[in-house]
């Protein structure tokens, strides 16, 4: 069987367990996940912060990404536009001032978004449908991460994902970029022995 049959086949089946878990599975999670990356020094230290706006099911950020804010830490979200599988990172002041945008997910509003160079970003959290503790990310399956993270070379990266969506081995494909920590509500996996966080 090909890597994309395979991956398309755990991504349905991941997806799917993960659209079934309950809001207040989802709210309590999203809580601890946010406690455990506030208390981690990889993130106290960024400057720059890449999260995203969740869709129903993922870990939610909002309140992480609001208490960034107030931190003075610079934050960005994704910012699809026209061509399907591209997207920007825009930094964002106010989650007030998020709209509805395209694939169900919610982003800022195109009028008035900022979008920031990607060489800038210092740590990017990066949603998924599943990981394995190697680093491996197993998306939405249109390329959009991939396609951007190898624009930032620079940032660190740290899948955030429920402990239910840790698998043993996603299949993987030569364009597929590694997390080199996975965040979960019980811990925080180094996929990376050997990298250890310096600071600057
Ligand atoms: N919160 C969040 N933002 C993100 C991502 C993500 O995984 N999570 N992405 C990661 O790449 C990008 C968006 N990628 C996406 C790719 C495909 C679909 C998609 O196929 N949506 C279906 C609906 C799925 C469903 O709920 O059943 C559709 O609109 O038909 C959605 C997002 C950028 N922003
Ligand atoms: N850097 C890239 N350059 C060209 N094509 C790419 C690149 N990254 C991914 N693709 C293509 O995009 C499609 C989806 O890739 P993949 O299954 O890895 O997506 P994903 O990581 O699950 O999705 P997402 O990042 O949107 O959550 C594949 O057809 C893949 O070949």
């Amino acid at each position: 069987m090909l890597e994309a049959e395979v991956k398309s086949i755990l991504r349905r089946q991941m997806f799917l367990q993960r659209k079934t878990m309950s809001l207040e599975v989802v709210t309590a999670g999203s809580r601890t996940i946010c406690k455990q990356l506030l208390s981690w020094p990889v993130f106290q230290q960024a400057k720059t912060v890449m999260g995203y706006l969740a869709m129903p099911g993922e870990p939610y950020l909002d309140d992480l990404l609001i208490h960034a804010i107030e931190a003075g830490k610079t934050v960005c979200v994704p910012l699809m536009g026209s061509v399907y599988g591209v997207m920007e990172s825009a930094a964002i002041t106010d989650l007030n001032e998020v709209v509805a945008g395209r694939l169900g997910v919610r982003m800022p509003d195109p009028s008035r978004a900022r979008i920031l160079d990607p060489s800038l970003i210092d740590l990017v959290l990066t949603p998924g449908v599943a990981f394995d503790d190697s680093g491996n990310r197993l998306g939405m399956g249109a390329g959009y991460y991939d396609r951007f993270l190898i624009r930032a070379p620079q940032a660190l990266r740290a899948g955030i994902s429920w402990s239910r969506q840790l698998v043993s081995e996603v299949p993987w494909a030569e364009h597929d970029i590694l997390m080199q920590w996975v965040v979960t509500e019980d811990r925080i996996i180094n996929c990376d022995k050997r990298l250890v966080w310096t600071q600057q």
